[in-house]
This record gives structure tokens, sequence and C-alpha cells, in this order.
């Protein structure tokens, strides 16, 4: 049922210089639901993100959001009506505290001036506490961001994007450069993320993937290939033909 849908992308289309990047797509995801998108290089995963958040305008097809038509708004105003995106590297404030860039983020209240100067509300020392536990940051609250590890930058801008509470979480190859262990941990904090919002991961590593355990959607020339869990679409032929068949 199409009221039940957070996000409805219908047929969408989108050339470059006369090249199909995104060739009547469609994807659908329920409210509460979380989908790990996969696919070859090429297969037009970030030009579909581009698309959901306003940076790129389809061609055709329609992006539905909470019943607002997409494809009409541009890129602060889709964030604003709860759409969240994680771009592939990290980009935290490196001079402040990892406090600082949380305070920042958190949704309406701080002007920079007033993070570094002013005393926060009880309300925001919770909310504070309450992404730092997420993120599971909470020994390096005073540390400054520029001092931690790939990882940890990546799991303090995940926590910037919850500040935001967005609906849906749009998060793009969020364990490239990563250790096992970080991996896994970021797999761990999606799943903890999605028992309240609504999540697309876009990733290459398929052992995250499958830690995710959930519905797999295969991008292929700009289309969607095959749809199911890890396992049904690895055993899918055309999906076993486009990553090794070339
Ligand atoms: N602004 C653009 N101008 C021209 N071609 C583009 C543009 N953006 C994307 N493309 C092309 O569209 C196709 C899809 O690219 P896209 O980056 O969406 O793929 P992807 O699945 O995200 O790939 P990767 O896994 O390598 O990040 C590619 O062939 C790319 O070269």
């Amino acid at each position: 049922m199409t009221d039940a849908l957070l996000l409805d992308v219908r047929n969408v289309s989108v050339s470059f210089d006369g090249f199909r990047a995104i060739n009547a797509l469609s994807l659908a995801l329920k409210a509460g639901e979380m989908r790990a998108i996969v696919g070859p290089n090429g297969a037009g995963k970030t030009t579909m993100m581009d698309i959901i958040t306003g940076k790129t305008r389809p061609d055709s097809g329609t992006v539905t959001f909470k019943g607002h038509d997409l494809t009409r708004l541009d890129e602060p105003v889709i964030a604003r009506l709860g759409i969240g995106r994680k771009f592939q590297k990290p980009t935290v404030f490196e001079a402040l505290t990892v406090t600082e860039n949380l305070l920042l983020s958190l949704k309406g209240i701080r002007s920079p001036f007033s993070v570094l100067f002013a005393r926060e509300s009880v309300q925001e020392r919770q909310r504070l506490a309450e992404l730092l536990s997420l993120i599971r940051l909470e020994n390096m609250a005073d540390f400054r961001a520029g001092d931690m590890s790939h990882g940890q930058k990546q799991w303090l801008e995940i926590g910037m994007l919850m500040g935001q509470e967005p609906d849906l979480l749009l998060v793009d190859e969020p364990v490239a450069g990563m250790t096992d262990a970080e991996t896994m941990a970021t797999a761990d904090l999606l799943r903890e993320i999605n028992k309240t919002r609504s999540v697309v991961v876009v990733e290459h590593d398929m052992d995250f993937v499958r830690a995710l355990d959930v519905p797999v959607t295969v991008l292929h020339e700009g289309s969607v290939l095959a749809e199911g869990t890890l396992d049904e679409v690895s055993a899918d032929p055309r999906v076993i033909e486009v990553y090794l068949g070339r």
C-alpha cells in the first residue's frame, strides 16, 4: 500500500550528456525499514542518492517522501523535511571537540558562538548524553575531533546527523577504510539507529551488509537488478553475471 511508504522512487531516469546513469529506477521504502544498496562501480548508487536529496534533478519519474514530491524541492528544504545524508568522507569540525561537534548539530537550537561560549541547557545535555552513548564515544567527549581515528570520525558524523533527528538517514559507503572491528561496530550502530529511523545504506563491503541482515537491492546500469536477502541476491545468476561475468 502506497500510504505506508516513507520513500517512493518511481520510474526515475536521468542522463548526463546522453548517457543514462539512472534508467527507469523504482525503489520503495517503508517507514522503519533499513535497506542496503549494492552494485558494481557505476551502477548509479551515488546518483540515486543525489536524486533523493535534491542534488540532481531527474529527467523523468517521481520521488515522494512523506507525501512531498522531492523533485520540486531543493537540498536544504529536503534536509529539513527529514532526510539526513552521510557522505563517504567524514566532514566533522576537526578543531572542535566531540561534544562541541554534537552540540552544533542539535536540531534548531545552536549557533557556533553559543556552542563555544554558552552553557548547554538541561535538555541539550540530555540529548548530548544520548548521542554520545549511541555512537559509543562517551569516553572521548572532550577529545578534539581531529585527533580521532577515521572510524571514530565517521561515528561522530553519524551522531551529528542524528542530532538533526531525521526520519530517513542515507549513508554512503560508511565502512570504507575502517578496520574489521570498526566495520562490525558500524553495523551495530546502524541497527541501533534503525530502531527509531529508516535507513538506506550503500556499501560494497559484503561482510558489513551480511552483518546488517536487512533486505538488499542490487543496482546495475541505473536500474534495480534484484531484491531480496543477501543470500537470495548472491545466488541470483544475473547478479553473479554483473559482478563476475565481465
Ligand atoms: N555529473 C555527472 N556527469 C556525467 N556522468 C556522471 C555524472 N554523475 C555520474 N555520472 C555517471 O553515471 C554513472 C553512475 O555513477 P554513480 O556514481 O551514480 O555510480 P555508483 O554506483 O555510485 O558507483 P561507485 O560504486 O563507483 O561509487 C557512472 O557511469 C558515472 O560516470
